[in-house]
């Protein structure tokens, strides 16, 4: 084993998985962190507010760093399933950073509807143009990887047809379009609400190399 792909299967494998329980608790404290993020970015306290809650924080962040691991944990699903990634930065329950997007797997590919905050602006009123590159590449490649072959982002092409609207609900949606030998090939799209296309995606995967 010495390739990038058995790199990736060790880790997985070298990490410890949580119990269903903890894994509740854990989501329930990024929820948690997520709300304070949102808070950071729209208070309006004053300075000394600011320092005052900082310094709480900064003792919080004392109190969960006190016992720390290497790496992230993983789960399996329901409990006892396949090893999944809790801490992904789009789909992870476990990551304060994820919206976090749940995904559903349709018959060609995967979908899931989700908003996004003000904590993920990039221009005034709209998306970052980043965070929504950042989904369409978890969701083209959960697509391939459960129509095609699992692999790892090769290339992503974008294409920013108009502003993602912050705060309204929307759709990402994608689909395996060819595989052969260690490639699959994905499209897919960020919807708004009245289902205009907002940034449109094409995406190879690769599997590396075992
Ligand atoms: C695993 C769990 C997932 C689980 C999936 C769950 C969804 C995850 C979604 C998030 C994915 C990410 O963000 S992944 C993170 C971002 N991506 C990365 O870090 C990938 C970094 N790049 C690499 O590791 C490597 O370059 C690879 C694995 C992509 C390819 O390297 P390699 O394995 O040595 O492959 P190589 O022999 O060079 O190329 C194989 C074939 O592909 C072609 N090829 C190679 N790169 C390209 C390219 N950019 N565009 C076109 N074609 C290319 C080559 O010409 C060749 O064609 P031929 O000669 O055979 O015709």
């Amino acid at each position: 084993m010495t390739g990038v792909g058995s790199a990736i299967e060790r880790a997985r494998r070298g990490r410890r998985a949580l119990d269903e329980e903890h894994l509740a608790a854990l989501a329930a404290l990024a929820d948690r962190v997520r709300e304070l993020t949102e808070a950071v970015v729209l208070t309006d306290v004053e300075i000394d507010e600011l320092a005052a809650v900082g310094e709480q924080v900064e003792a919080l962040t004392g109190r969960l760093a006190a016992v720390r691991r290497d790496a992230p944990p993983v789960a399996r699903y329901g409990g006892h399933g396949p090893l999944r990634h809790v801490t992904n930065p789009v789909t992870g329950l476990g990551n304060p950073l994820a919206p976090p997007l749940t995904i559903e797997f349709t018959e060609t590919g995967a979908r899931a509807g989700f908003t996004l905050n003000h904590v993920y602006e990039g221009p005034p009123t709209f998306v970052h143009g980043g965070i929504t590159a950042m989904i369409l590449d978890q969701v083209l490649g959960m697509a391939a990887a459960s129509k095609a072959v699992p692999g790892v982002t090769a290339s992503l092409e974008l294409r920013y047809r108009r502003p993602t609207p912050i705060g309204v609900p929307l759709t990402v949606e994608a689909e395996v379009t060819g595989s052969s030998g260690r490639r699959s090939h994905a499209a897919g799209r960020i919807l708004d609400p009245e289902g205009l296309v907002t940034v449109e995606a094409k995406a190879l995967f690769i599997a590396p190399q075992r």
